[in-house]
């Protein structure tokens, strides 16, 4: 099950932050999920860009792909990595917006994007994690050096401020810091 996977890599993420490990039964319990399916097919003549570059507003998202390749994910000097699974059933973990503002930007949230070269049809599928509980750095990643850099939030407000601000700032990095971020105080 996708969800298992993702509730592993949590733990995993809790575990090398030095996070109690009485707090994942709570962050687990305030985990929801949004399951999609996205097909992508390419017509002569229209431009290989499948899905243009963004950030998830998710916690975390897993996506599967078919043998159809296309994801790519952008390096910090801009450089854009293609995606290469490792097999037909490897799954990419993507830190959205959400961890990055939980993790206090110890996890940077992953700017991608998908690219369809050819007429083969591609399928991904998404498993994007959402947290019902207010989100707030564990207090293991806030200290002197790390000074707190997002005020605590609901998932669910920064996905409705998303969609108000939408037009103009799709795909923005910094939309979490627009919303909560504490340099906007
Ligand atoms: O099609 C993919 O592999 C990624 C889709 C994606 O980035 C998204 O749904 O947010
Ligand atoms: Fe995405």
């Amino acid at each position: 099950m996708v969800a298992q996977l993702q509730k592993l890599v949590v733990r995993m993420l809790l575990e090398s932050y030095g996070i109690r490990t009485d707090k994942y039964d709570a962050h687990s319990d305030s985990t929801t999920y949004l399951m999609r399916l996205l097909k992508y097919r390419r017509s002569k003549g229209e431009t290989n860009l499948g899905f243009k570059g963004h950030t998830d507003k998710s916690f975390v998202s897993i996506l599967h792909q078919n043998q159809v390749n296309g994801l790519e994910v952008r390096l910090n000097d801009g450089e854009w990595v293609y995606y290469q699974p490792s097999s037909s059933s490897s799954f990419a973990v993507i830190a959205g917006d959400v961890i990055m503002a939980w993790s206090n930007d110890r996890i940077k949230s992953c700017y991608h994007r998908v690219m369809v070269e050819g007429e083969e049809v591609r399928y991904a599928v998404g498993l994007f994690s959402f947290l019902t509980a207010i989100v707030e750095a564990p207090e293991e990643l806030v200290d002197e050096d790390h000074p707190l850099l997002y005020k605590p939030f609901y998932n669910q407000d920064l996905l409705d401020f998303y969609v108000k601000n939408n037009s103009q700032n799709k795909g923005d990095t910094n939309m979490v810091k627009a919303y909560c971020g504490t340099s906007m105080l």
